[in-house]
């Protein structure tokens, strides 16, 4: 028996059951207090955190009250308390900072402080010395608050297991032992959606949530490494520790498509994450930008190469050019071209009657130069105001003089004319050409800048774009790059109004150039998952468009099945991002080591130079194969059933291509089977059998994953090996291949077939 299940023995046994008990009840307590008398209770909890700044990274009364977020809970949220009070910590290290007592601090989803003792009862897995968890090493260990180094000795770490609020077991860890906490929530795991880790995360892992705040990274991580949960995870962590500081509003995580926010939806509430923006690219360029459009299926052009085993693609492919940054130096130059018309326009001085108010040449020089940093409108924006500014300063003036001269001349005709009749015509000449010209000027003055800048029309970025991919003698001139069959290939491909994924970079950064983005839009930090497939015109736009680089990236070039438009390779990423820290991740934690195997023999097959991929110590059964010459449907219920018997929740049957997924679901529902298609827009259920299109697959597992291919079987090709890859370690425990023979999954005999076959 391990040391785990017979933790009842152990001398500490009913000490922690104790403190446990404790715990509970001092939640219940402040509970209630919190219920009763909320200020008090803030002001006692204010005096209280003062002096326990290195447990928690806040840096004052407020902060730290903030990041007590059980307080926060149990004021707001009864239903989340009840959760935290379920399990109220994970973990206890017994620490000694240098020059101080030591401590036994227990480690949770949130802290909790005691208001009289001012000792911390729960330490926030975010919190700075949380990190000494984490970091796997016992005995003399370091570790930073605010880039200050602390020093102290770490003599053990504990895990619990705690359910319902009754401890089970615990176990004392080091880095011989094994970790029976991570073993555990790898086998027992049968959720549709992602869960949080925070009682497991890994030291390699643990680096990049804990990754410097204010600079950006990029992640390669394997298939199951954990890349997506980590991401959410370094939210949590950022907002923590950021603290009032930072809108939450202002962060946006770019997902693929709407089934996969669905996926991760629960993590983020269970990380104490609110109020951020989870998206797609596609809809939050048309949020940003205004513009609606209706986009081509982006996975239309994946199944047409997939379906026909197309591996090489056209030199001029139009899809890779529109994600270049060649393309994006193309849109620079159509920007720069309609700056010098608009430029020449100031050719023209502002006046105000026959009184020249601004120099045009002046505007011009403010318009190229001193306001060049922002966008072309906004420029414009700001030379109204100078105008404006200007016209009623100089106004001034000239209605002064004008009304000094008149007096002047008036006194000097009344003055010097001895004619009676003359000096009174003279005399009333000057006061009507007076009472003509200063009303006259006024009313100018009010509307100049107005009737100056009107010359300035506003562009609509649509039709904008839409000239330079229809406008033949523009593109001659843009793109001088490119042959005359080239600009020719790319006009024709145009000729129809159609709009695809690969525009929407070229529209946000045309609009993030001459328009600018919107406060609300303009995310100060972004995290986008499954990078691989962005091209990187897509990122940099992105990032010109926010006007920052604090992006965190993560993604898997092994599963970058839409490489003919997008990434397909690290170095030009990091170009763009130059102050941004690289990680890779090998180990998976989602498949077992019989299912990794197979994976890695179609990884070895791909031409990128990836290192195989190391399953965490887990093992399961075998990869089966069942020869099927067609779909058939008892067989596929066969196989439901038996995973089902083996107590699997989560099942999908993984298909090459939409039609087979449209066809299979069909047939399967037909003969009543309780089976559901996903699409991007489905919300996930458990109780049914998933059928999923291979490229929708991408970030989600199962239990267990059925690979059919009949009709169509996965090629040796570029895009199809890392389909097939991407559908493989699709599953966490069990694995089935149907089909004709093991060719149409690339392998030969290595699998144990299945014994019905
Ligand atoms: N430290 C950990 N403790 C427990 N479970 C973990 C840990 N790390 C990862 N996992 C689990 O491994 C699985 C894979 O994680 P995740 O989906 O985040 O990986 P990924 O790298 O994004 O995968 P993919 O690239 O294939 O989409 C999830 O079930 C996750 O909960």
């Amino acid at each position: 028996m391990d040391e785990a299940n017979q933790s009842y023995l152990h001398p500490d046994f009913q000490k922690e059951v104790e403190r446990l008990q404790f715990t509970k009840q001092y939640m219940d307590e402040i509970l209630e207090a919190s219920q009763r008398d909320l200020r008090a209770v803030q002001e006692k909890i204010k005096e209280s955190m003062a002096n326990l700044e290195y447990i928690d990274s806040s840096d004052s009364y407020i902060n730290i009250l903030t990041n007590s977020r059980f307080f926060e809970l149990a004021l707001n949220q009864k239903e989340s308390l009840e959760a935290v009070k379920k399990k109220p910590y994970f973990a206890r290290i017994h620490f000694q900072r240098k020059g101080e007592a030591e401590e036994l601090l227990y480690i949770g989803k949130t802290s909790l402080f005691h208001n009289e003792t001012f000792e911390p009862i729960i330490v926030d897995w975010r919190s700075p010395v949380a990190n000494v968890y984490y970091d796997g090493r016992l005995g003399e260990i370091t570790y930073q608050v605010r880039d200050e180094e602390y020093s102290g000795h770490l003599f053990s770490k504990r895990q619990y297991k705690i359910e319902d609020g009754q401890l089970l077991s615990f176990q004392d860890v080091d880095l011989t032992t094994n970790d029976e906490l991570l073993q555990d929530a790898l086998s027992g795991k049968a959720d549709v959606r992602l869960t949080e880790i925070v009682a497991t995360i890994q030291k390699e892992q643990n680096e990049i949530i804990r990754a410097h705040l204010r600079q950006p990274i990029l992640v390669q991580g394997a298939a199951g490494s954990g890349k997506t949960t980590i991401a959410l995870h370094r939210i949590s962590y950022f907002l923590y520790t950021m603290g009032e500081h930072f809108n939450p509003e202002q962060l946006m995580i770019l997902a693929p498509n709407k089934l996969f926010i669905d996926y991760i939806g629960d993590v983020l509430p269970e990380l104490g994450v609110e109020h951020i923006c989870q998206t797609t690219y596609s809809e939050y360029v048309q949020k940003a930008t205004g513009i609606k459009l209706k986009l081509q299926n982006p996975n239309e052009q994946l199944e047409e190469l997939v379906e026909g085993a197309i591996d090489a693609l056209p030199s001029f492919n139009i899809s890779k050019i529109k994600g270049s940054l060649l393309y994006r130096d193309i849109l620079d130059r159509y920007i720069k071209l309609h700056e010098q018309n608009l430029a020449s326009l100031f050719d023209e001085d502002v006046y105000i009657e026959k009184y020249r108010i601004m120099r045009g040449s002046h505007l011009k020089k403010l318009f190229l130069t001193e306001f060049a940093y922002m966008p072309i409108e906004k420029r414009l924006e700001r030379i109204k105001k100078v105008v404006q500014t200007e016209v009623k300063r100089k106004s001034k003036a000239v209605l002064s003089t004008l009304n000094a001269r008149y007096e002047e001349m008036i006194g000097k005709a009344l003055s010097g004319l001895r004619d009676p009749e003359k000096r009174r015509q003279t005399v009333t000449k000057f006061i009507d050409e007076r009472d003509e010209r200063i009303p006259k000027i006024k009313e100018q003055s009010k509307s100049a800048a107005t009737a100056y800048m009107r010359r300035f029309e506003k562009v609509k970025i649509k039709p904008m774009y839409r000239k330079l991919v229809t406008d033949r003698l523009l593109l001659r001139e843009l793109a001088p790059e490119w042959t005359f069959e080239e600009q020719e290939k790319f006009i024709r491909a145009h000729a129809k109004e159609q709009w695809v994924l690969e525009d929407l970079a070229a529209l946000y950064y045309l609009h993030a150039k001459i328009k600018g983005i919107a406060d609300q839009f303009k995310m100060r930090v972004v995290f986008i998952d499954e990078v691989q497939d962005y091209s990187l015109f897509q990122l940099a736009a992105l990032k010109a468009g926010l006007e920052t680089d604090m992006f965190t990236m993560v993604g898997d070039l092994a599963q970058g099945i839409h490489s003919y438009r997008s990434l397909t390779e690290w170095s030009p990423v990091l170009e763009l991002f130059p102050r941004a820290n690289y990680f890779t991740l090998q180990k998976s934690y989602r498949t077992t080591i019989e299912i990794m195997e197979i994976a890695n023999k179609i990884l070895a097959k791909m031409d990128e130079d990836l290192p195989l991929v190391e399953p965490v110590v887990r093992h399961g059964n075998n990869p089966t194969f069942i020869k099927c010459n067609e779909f058939n449907v008892e067989r596929i219920q066969t196989i439901y059933n038996r995973i089902k018997q083996n107590g699997h929740k989560s099942i999908a049957l993984i298909c090459k291509t939409t039609k087979e997924a449209t066809d299979y679901t069909k047939l399967l529902t037909n003969s009543g089977i309780d089976a559901q298609m996903l699409s991007e827009e489905s919300e996930l259920k458990g109780s049914s059998l998933l059928v999923v299109p291979s490229h929708l697959a991408k970030g989600l597992e199962f239990d267990a994953v059925i690979l059919a291919a009949f009709d169509i079987p996965y090629f040796d090709t570029r895009i199809d090996r890392k389909l097939l890859y991407v559908a493989l370690t699709r599953a966490m425990h069990e694995l089935y291949l149907v089909g004709p023979n093991e060719d149409v999954f690339l392998l030969d005999s290595v699998l144990k077939m299945s014994e019905n076959s």
